[in-house]
Formats: structure tokens, sequence, C-alpha cells
């Protein structure tokens, strides 16, 4: 399908992006879900190839290319599978922090590792007791001279079993009021004394996407591991959430439209009857009615992408796209596998591990129901 927003080098790079994947990815998927993790032999090799935060300015390491390769990349790894969302948490949304809130020292220290697949990075917001009511965390950095001293758990934290860099939303000041003006972010690395991984968490999908829950337990870190000023954590999460949650629309939107495809494909070959599902009327309409649904959703989805790289804030329009965009990923996955009758619930078939894989969508990312409130927040 045809973008407003991307040139001929962008093109260019999604063929030699899609081959690499075919040959690197594609083979060894389905190993990946069993051992629920990609492996750091995988992100090496994305690192060897520039794939890892292009964005990055080249002074560092990096391509300093737009948003437009994140796109590509997210759509690109979205056809292989839902489980590499992983790399584009490291790549659009934890090294984004780095490089906007980072002291030269700080970038200096970790991005030239974010680009070569040496440092993978997760992001730890949500605790056992607080999710979408992120300003009521537990989790403390407490100052201590020239030190912070760290004390909580994080849960569901996506790479957080191969993470070697967790940047952490800790209160600094557990005592203000409003509570989210106590927030503040820290760089927190694997090794560091006191903080513990647990077990990759068991989902019902996603599962070459690691996730699981961090410890910390009177963790030691230098102020130089702050990001950012004290007590703006919650601010700086709000500027960077726009681009996490148009990502989930763009991955979504991949997503759905790789199930329409393979839905298309299937009902074409199927015989039921003396002929094909296809030649159903109700099969066709379902197909009319979800690559119409797709048309919407892509042209609102381009137009919000093509405003985000003007730079715009586009924070209700963008949380319009996230909780529509999953809701229609998740009807056209029930959809889909439909029309593959019995064999769209074995795993054999594509269709089944795609409805797994969406389900979380409406969830993560600030769930459905949050984004209806910022929406209705923002128009009343
Ligand atoms: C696979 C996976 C990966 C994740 N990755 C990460 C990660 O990398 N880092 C990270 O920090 N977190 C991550 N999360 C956590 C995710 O962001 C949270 O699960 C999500 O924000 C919801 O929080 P919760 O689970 O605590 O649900 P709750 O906040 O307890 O919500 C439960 C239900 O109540 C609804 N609800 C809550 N408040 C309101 C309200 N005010 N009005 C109406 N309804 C409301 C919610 O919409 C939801 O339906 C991940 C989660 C999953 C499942």
């Amino acid at each position: 399908m045809e973008h407003l927003y991307l040139t001929e080098e962008h093109e260019i790079f999604r063929q030699a992006l899609r081959k690499f994947l075919e040959k690197e990815a594609v083979p060894n998927y389905e190993q990946w879900e069993k051992n629920k993790e990609v492996p750091r032999s995988f992100w090496k090799k994305l690192g060897e190839q520039g794939y890892l935060c292009p964005q990055v300015e080249e002074k560092y390491g990096g391509l300093g290319t737009d948003f437009g390769y994140a796109v590509v990349m997210n759509e690109e790894m979205e056809r292989v599978g839902t489980g590499m969302v992983g790399i584009s948490l490291h790549n659009d949304i934890v090294i984004p922090y780095i490089e906007a809130y980072g002291t030269e020292e700080q970038k200096q220290r970790w991005l030239p590792g974010a680009l070569t697949g040496d440092i993978i990075t997760a992001i730890g917001m949500t605790e056992p007791g607080a999710g979408s009511d992120l300003a009521s965390i537990q989790t403390t950095a407490i100052r201590d001279g020239d030190d912070y001293i760290i004390n909580g758990e994080k849960t569901f934290i996506t790479n957080g079993y191969t993470t070697d860099l967790v940047v952490l939303v800790c209160k600094t000041d557990p005592k203000v009021n409003p509570p989210h003006r106590g927030i503040s972010l820290f760089v927190v690395e694997a090794g560091t004394p006191g903080f513990k991984k647990g077990k990759k968490l068991r989902k019902i999908g996603q599962h070459a996407n690691d996730t699981s829950e961090l410890i910390f337990e009177e963790v030691r870190v230098p102020r130089t591991n702050l990001l950012g000023e004290e007590g703006k954590g919650f601010y700086y999460l709000m500027e960077k959430l726009q681009q996490e949650r148009l990502l989930v629309a763009i991955q979504c939107m991949a997503s759905a439209e790789k199930m329409l495809e393979l839905t298309i494909d299937y009902v074409k070959q199927r015989q039921a009857f003396g002929t094909t599902i296809s030649n159903f009327q109700n099969t066709q309409f379902k197909i009319a009615e979800m690559a119409t649904e797709l048309q919407i959703g892509r042209a609102f989805v381009d137009r919000l992408i093509l405003e985000h790289m003007k730079g715009k804030s586009i924070v209700t329009e963008v949380s319009m796209a996230k909780w529509w965009v999953s809701d229609l990923a998740k009807k056209i996955a029930g959809e889909c596998m439909q029309l593959h009758g019995g064999y769209g619930y074995m795993e054999e078939y594509e269709i089944a591990r795609r409805y797994r894989d969406i389900a979380v969508t409406s969830i993560y990312a600030g769930s459905n129901e949050i984004m209806k409130q910022i929406i209705a927040k923002n128009l009343l």
C-alpha cells in the first residue's frame, strides 16, 4: 500500500529490510516463540545492518533518519509477527527518552551500545498495584548524598528479561501533592546490586516478546543516572506517549492488513458445498467490510504520521487512533478466524497466532478506556 509520507529511499530501505527479515527472522520465529525471547544474536545482526535506532544522531553512531524509517520498520516487523514489538520499544520508545532528556555524558555512555545490540533497553512504568493510574506508583528513589536508593517492583515489562538498561519511573518525592509532581526517571543498569529480574511471564500471545517483573531492593544509583530533572518525569512521559500510541496504531494496522491478506488467500482455496468459500455472499460482504474499514483506518493513521513527522501535538487524535484501530484489529482477527473455520483455531495457521497476539493492544500503551478519557477531557 502507498503511503503519503514515504520517499523512494524509504521504499529501498523497506525492500532491504524485508529481505533481511525473510532470511534472519522468518525461519527462526517459531523457535523464538518457544524460547519466549528474540535472541541477542538477532539484535546484534539488526545492529550490524543499521536497523537499531537509526534515528540517533550520527555523532553517536546513528544515521539521523526521520520517523518514516521507524514506520517502515514497524510495518515490516509486524508482518513477520507481533512478537518483535520489543525491538520497536527499544528503538522508538526507550532510546528517545535518552536522546531527548539525557546529558551529553549519558548519551555518550548508552547510545553507542543501543545501536549495536550490546545494550537492550526497557521502560518500567507499570507496577503490580498501579498501571493506568501511573501517578500512584510506589517505587521510590530517595536521595542519599550524591546517590539515590531505589526500592520497588515493576511488572509486565517488555524486554524485561533480556534488558541491560531500564528507564525506570520512580517517586523522588512520595509526599508531594499532586502526586505526579514527585515522579522522576532513572536509568538503572542490569548488574547493579539489588536489581533482580523475575521469570519470563506466561502470556496468551506475543510469545517471542519477553515480558518480566523487575525487582529493586536498596538499589544504589549515582545522581548521574537521573534522566532530565528531578520531579519532571511525568511530564517527560506525557511528551513521549504520543509516539508510543501512534506506533501501536501503526502496528495494529499492519497486523490487520496481514490478517485480511491471509484470509483472502484462504477463502479462495477452501472448498465447501462444491465451491470455494469466497463464492458465498457472506464471505464477500465480510471481506468487503474489512477492506473498507482498513482503508478508513489507513487514511487516518497516515494523516497522523504526517502530522507527527511535522512535530505537531496530536495527542487527542493519536488517542483516537490507538483505541479505534486496536479495536478494529481485534474485530478483524475474530472475523478472519471465523472465515478460516476450524483451521483458524489451529496453530499451524498464522491467523491463530495473530488472534492471540492482537488481544493485548487494547490494554497496553494506555488502555482504550484511558484513551477515551483523554479524548473526552480534551474535548469537554
Ligand atoms: C504484554 C504487555 C506488555 C507490557 N509492556 C509494558 C512495558 O514495557 N512497560 C510498562 O511500564 N508497562 C507495560 N505493560 C503494562 C500496561 O501498560 C498496563 O497493563 C496497562 O497500562 C493497564 O494497566 P493495568 O494492567 O494495571 O490495568 P488497570 O489499570 O488495573 O486497569 C484494569 C481495567 O480498568 C480500566 N480502567 C482503569 N482506570 C480506569 C478509568 N479511570 N476509567 C475507566 N476504566 C479504567 C482499564 O482500562 C482496564 O480495562 C505491558 C502490559 C502487557 C500486558
